[in-house]
């Protein structure tokens, strides 16, 4: 069996704003294999939930270009009734916010239930309710009957957040996408449903797609990883190298922002990811944001190189960035 679970040819998806299209992911091509974590980092606003909304086809009204292959099938191009019968069985999503994903007039075992009812119509009522004691245990929630009759507001952050991950799981998602799963949650909590995402990926041999800011959270959790800003992925390599060797000047401002121990001046990105309506859409998109780096050693069309196999980073500006902190004489590539 091919270990390839997703391919994401060409993937454009545009917001119309006024009479035009804008794209906040632009011509993005990935793979996510069985039993892989894929870690997605960038700057808030650098379309990592636009693109993770793009492979659930939940946006209503954007414009979706290009491929966006599970195990073969076009979720691009599928229909609503196919997606709707994929998604929370095959494909499966944990959202930011666990308070705004439940419904709140419901008890949490009917809303684990229910994804069982949809895709697993043949289970009698007795198994479903075994299966939901049992996906309650495995979330690590402690008395799974009683709180299945408890209601959202009767839980924790941490415990909804483990109920988001027990509906999302309930039918043994292939893949499995978690945007900021652990933002709101407090360090000791953040771990164990770390290592939840962990064993799902062992355990149902699933792909997972990780879309954190959180570096640490990558370095821990993720194979590989893609680096997007603007849109665009700007570098991604399997994690160790990514960290032992960043060559794109926005991962390595990225990691150089992280407090190390021993580094006395941390380096601060200067400026924001543009709005939509304002992203450059020629050249090194980055270029604005290292204004000491000569504009000439930027690709006028920057493509995606490979450097070593399986390490693409995107227009040669990298092979001339240095900080401005540590002086040009500096210029080593990777050197963070
Ligand atoms: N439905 C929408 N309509 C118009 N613009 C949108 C829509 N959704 C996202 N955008 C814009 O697309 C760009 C990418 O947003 P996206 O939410 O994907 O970023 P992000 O990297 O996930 O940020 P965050 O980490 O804050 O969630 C932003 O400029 C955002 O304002």
């Amino acid at each position: 069996m091919s270990r390839k679970l997703l391919e994401i040819e060409n993937l454009t998806t545009s917001f119309q704003i006024g009479d035009e299209y804008y794209a906040a992911v632009d011509d993005v091509s990935l793979t996510v294999n069985r039993n892989e974590v894929l870690g997605i980092v960038g700057e808030s606003g650098s379309g990592k939930s636009a693109l993770a909304f793009s492979i659930m086809r939940l946006h209503n009204r954007a414009k979706i270009e290009g491929k966006i292959k599970l195990e073969g099938i076009d979720l691009a191009k599928a229909s609503t009734s196919d997606l709707n019968k994929l998604r929370g069985d095959k494909l499966s999503m944990i959202f930011q916010d666990p308070l705004t994903a439940l419904n709140p007039l419901m008890e949490i075992g009917a809303q684990i239930n229910e994804t069982l009812i949809l895709h697993r119509p043949k289970m009698s009522k007795q198994e479903r309710y075994d299966r939901v004691i049992e996906l309650l245990d495995l979330v690590g929630i402690t008395g799974p009957e009683y709180v299945y009759q408890q209601y959202p507001h009767e839980l924790s952050g941490g415990m909804r957040q483990r109920v988001i991950i027990a509906i999302a799981i309930a039918n043994k998602p292939q893949l499995l996408i978690a945007d900021e799963p652990t933002t709101a949650l407090d360090v000791t909590i953040q771990a164990q449903i770390l290592d939840l995402i962990r064993e799902l990926r062992d355990e149902m041999d699933a792909g997972i797609i990780l879309i954190t800011h959180d570096l640490g959270v990558v370095a821990e959790m993720a194979d590989r990883v893609a680096v997007m800003y603007a849109g665009q992925i700007v570098e991604i390599a399997d994690v160790h190298t990514l960290f032992e060797n960043p060559l794109h000047p926005y991962t390595r401002s990225l990691l150089n922002s992280v407090p190390t121990e021993g580094q006395d001046r941390l380096h601060v990105i200067q400026g924001i990811v543009p709005g939509l309506q304002h992203l450059p859409r020629t050249g090194c998109r980055f270029a604005a944001r290292i204004p000491w780096i000569d504009e000439s050693v930027h690709e006028e069309n920057p493509l995606l190189h490979e450097v070593t196999p399986g390490h693409f980073v995107r227009c040669t500006c990298h092979s001339y960035f240095y900080f401005p902190e540590k002086g040009k004489e500096e210029i080593t590539h990777g050197d963070t």
